[in-house]
């Protein structure tokens, strides 16, 4: 890329940062020509796409080398190294068309099949038996170890009939004779426990639930179009669903998540059939990315034809997965004829890759000008930067090239279609959705998502709520949602589908925002502001960043010099921002909610507002003058032992001294800061974090509900983030076996049910446990 960019002649570089949309057509085309007599420029395209130069393609040495690897393993017994090895080998083995290459792939399937059934992991072993069979259905070990696989999971009557098959196809007397040996013990097995020889049914989670609000698009005059209810809408109502148009794993999920659909990975996971990148959950979601896998054997080979006819129809049940069923959207497809793409390209660029791959399966009915405007996305091109301008030319041309030459497509490429892929880059900068997940560290120690025994006695573990990025994502209908600090809408994911839920009530007619990223009570004004400019090149004109709040104002505000003064004394960075808010704040005789702004504020708001003269380093209140650089310095010091108590978390290894000297800085904190600055929330944290490591589970809590107390200032009482934080103050009362527990767990069930509705349960297992915890409470009140 830095050869290709360091090549072009300075007039032409120039020429297309100052470009604007409708100059495109013509610089796309010059820069074009230019690399078409350029040879790192054909070195790159066939990088990319000629699978001569798959980097990240199969080998069978290197899957052979992970195999002997994961067999010294197992015979070891070291388990989790050997799933390792054979897993890599899974990724390396080719499944060409050879007999051997096939074999090797089902070898691996059963070899790790074998592990699997020693680590207990009895689910994940008979799918990995069921991947075998499908590549070679008469293969008696798969039959046999899906048989054990099976009986160790109840499922005596399907057991019986792999053992069958195992018997019927294995070749040799002996091995016949042990699985002989091995049916009459399960069919002894079966009558001494008396079991009802029939299978269990798994237990589908059904999802189901459907938007039923009707959403108008409408134009605005300050940010594009946007959504607007057309009727009121209750909190907790969920307003939109919908599945990706294109989407992409951050690279640092790569080997946890599913490539599909960025769910964890399980033990048993599908690599690509043609690369070795990515891995998959499943083989619907292999499949859907990556294409279907190649398979030797068709139904009718005649290996089953002298079995008893439900004999026949239980193999065949087995081993014919409908490959009708799964959609194969190709997402992957086009990326692993050369080098992997996602691991060379920078992930926007991956993604806008994906979009054109849809394009290309139609591109013979429609031409990509019709196909971009169909999209229908806005887009930022005339306000991005100079440097991403000219990227967004090289790239555009380097994805076209390798595009028609891995998929072989008849695309013409010339000034038009380079510039409609220049626009999909700029879409994708300013619709682009980060995909999350949300992780408790409690999760971990949850068997099967059902909420069991979250932590040890003799542990003193608070529970945690992460929110982790997995992905990157384009929702057509999604994108139209516009942004707000203080938005009245909540996006989440499960798997790759988007669900758009309100958090208050709607009135009719009223826009329904989303958080882009910033949020009031996240960040201050000023921060949110820059980020949304940098990231998605807009000025953010939402209600946070245009009307007073409490938050911003207290956010990073100072103490008043008098100590019984509330009033927020604020630098000229942040005051710069609150000042056009605060001249338009309605200033009414009933304070009502705003009574905590005018408590902060109050002096400003006597004044007359055409003449208002604030000023940093003045208290808002009472106007007394507060030396900020003496606060600094003093706020500063005392930052510095709390990173020290923060490293001291991280490493686990906290002393009396850090932790006296963190409730030191902490006073000093108090002193110098407004009573709601975030900074003091934020050392609370980190001292109940530190006491409840050392065991002072009453001082942990203590802490933790001073910090909960200024953050419900910070984002309101009802916000996701203060429910993610009671998440951590309930596991704490929960250890006191202290009752108020009760309260903390109903408002994090209330907070969660608006946030995520039915879904709830799904998102965040954890609170199925909590919400037992406090039975046993009502239970305990009862005696
Ligand atoms: C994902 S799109 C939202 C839909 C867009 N308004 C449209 O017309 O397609 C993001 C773009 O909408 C506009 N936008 C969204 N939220 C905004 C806000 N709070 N203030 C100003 N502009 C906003 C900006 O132009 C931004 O680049």
């Amino acid at each position: 890329m830095e050869t290709l960019k360091g090549a072009i002649p300075e007039g032409l570089k120039q020429a297309i940062r100052n470009s604007t949309v409708d100059e495109l057509r013509s610089t796309c085309s010059s820069l074009h020509r230019f690399f078409l007599h350029l040879d790192p420029f054909h070195q790159m395209i066939t990088q990319l796409a000629d699978p001569n130069h798959a980097l990240c393609g199969k080998s069978k040495d290197a899957a052979f080398k992970s195999k002997h690897l994961g067999n010294h393993c197992f015979s070891t017994a070291d388990y989790a190294k050997a799933l390792d090895c054979y897993t890599q080998a899974l990724r390396k083995a080719p499944s060409g068309t050879g007999d051997m290459e096939t074999n090797l792939v089902a070898t691996l399937y059963i070899n790790r099949a074998t592990v699997l059934h020693k680590m207990n992991l009895f689910e994940e072993c008979l799918r990995d038996c069921t991947r075998a069979l499908h590549i070679s259905p008469s293969y008696a070990k798969a039959w046999y170890r899906r048989g054990k696989a099976n009986a160790s999971l109840g499922n005596y009557k399907s057991a019986i009939c792999d053992l069958n098959m195992a018997k019927s196809v294995e070749l040799s007397l002996s091995g016949k004779r042990q699985i002989e040996g091995e049916l009459k013990i399960l069919l002894d097995q079966c009558q001494s426990t008396s079991v009802v020889v029939q299978d269990k049914k798994n237990n589908c989670n059904a999802v189901g639930e459907m938007p039923q609000i009707k959403l108008q698009c409408v134009s605005m005059q300050d940010k594009g179009r946007g959504m607007v209810s057309s009727c009121v809408i209750s909190p907790g109502s969920l307003v939109h669903a919908e599945e990706p148009y294109a989407m992409i794993i951050l690279k640092q999920c790569r080997e946890t998540h599913c490539h599909y659909c960025l769910n964890d990975l399980p033990a048993d996971r599908v690599p690509c059939v043609s690369c070795s990148i990515p891995l998959y959950c499943s083989h619907q979601c292999q499949v859907r990315a990556g294409g279907h896998m190649f398979r030797i054997y068709s139904e009718n080979n005649g290996i089953f034809k002298n079995l008893p006819t439900d004999l026949r129809e239980y193999a065949a049940e087995v081993i014919q997965y409908s490959e009708e069923e799964i959609e194969d959207i190709t997402e992957h497809k086009h990326e692993c004829q050369g080098v992997n793409w996602p691991v060379v390209l920078p992930s926007e660029i991956v993604l806008a890759g994906r979009i054109l791959a849809r394009f290309l399966l139609n591109c013979t009915s429609e031409d990509i000008v019709n196909f971009v405007e169909r999209l229908d996305l806005s887009h930022c091109y005339k306000d991005m930067p100079a440097e991403s301008k000219l990227d967004s030319h090289i790239f555009a041309i380097v994805l076209l090239n390798s595009l028609k030459y891995s998929c072989g497509t008849m695309l013409s490429i010339d000034g038009v279609s380079i510039s409609q892929v220049v626009i999909i880059i700029s879409q994708i900068k300013v619709n682009c959705m980060t995909v999350v997940r949300l992780k408790s560290i409690d999760a971990q120690g949850l068997s099967g998502h059902s909420g069991e025994i979250p932590f040890q006695s003799n542990t003193h573990l608070t529970s945690t709520v992460e929110q982790v990025r997995v992905g990157k994502a384009i929702y057509k209908a999604g994108s139209l949602f516009n942004h707000s600090c203080q938005p009245n809408t909540h996006a989440y994911f499960l798997s790759r589908t988007l669900y758009l839920r309100t958090t208050e009530v709607v009135a009719a007619g009223c826009q329904l925002e989303l958080s882009y990223g910033p949020q009031v009570g996240l960040w201050d004004c000023k921060d949110r502001l820059n980020f949304l400019e940098e990231e998605y090149a807009f000025l953010c004109q939402c209600t946070g960043c245009s009307e007073v709040n409490l938050s911003d104002v207290v956010f990073n505000a100072f103490h008043c010099v008098n100590s019984n003064c509330s009033g927020a004394v604020l630098e000229s960075r942040v005051l710069d921002c609150e000042k056009q808010k605060i001249k338009h704040f309605p200033i009414t005789v009933n304070a009502g909610n705003n009574g905590e702004i005018y408590e902060a504020c109050h002096h400003v708001f006597k004044q007359n507002s055409a003449a208002l003269h604030i000023r940093p380093g003045y208290c808002l209140k009472c106007d007394s003058y507060c030396d900020l650089e003496t606060s600094h310095v003093a706020v500063d010091k005392a930052l510095i032992c709390i990173k020290r108590l923060q490293d001291a978390i991280l490493s686990k290894e906290i002393s009396s001294i850090t932790v006296s000297d963190a409730l030191r800085s902490l006073q000093l904190l108090r002193l110098y800061l407004h009573p709601y600055n975030k900074l003091i929330a934020e050392a609370e944290d980190n001292i109940a974090q530190a006491f409840c490591l050392a065991g002072e589970l009453q001082l942990s809590m203590e802490h933790c509900k001073a910090s909960i107390q200024i953050l419900e200032k910070l984002y309101g009482t009802d916000d996701i983030v203060i429910a993610y934080e009671l998440v951590k103050l309930s596991s704490i009362q929960l250890f006191l076996d202290d009752d108020t527990a009760v309260d903390s767990i109903s408002q994090i069930d209330d907070i969660f049910s608006r946030y995520y509705g039915h879904h709830a349960d799904l998102v965040f297992p954890y609170l199925q446990y909590l919400r037992r915890e406090i039975e046993k409470f009502s239970l305990k009140s009862l005696q």
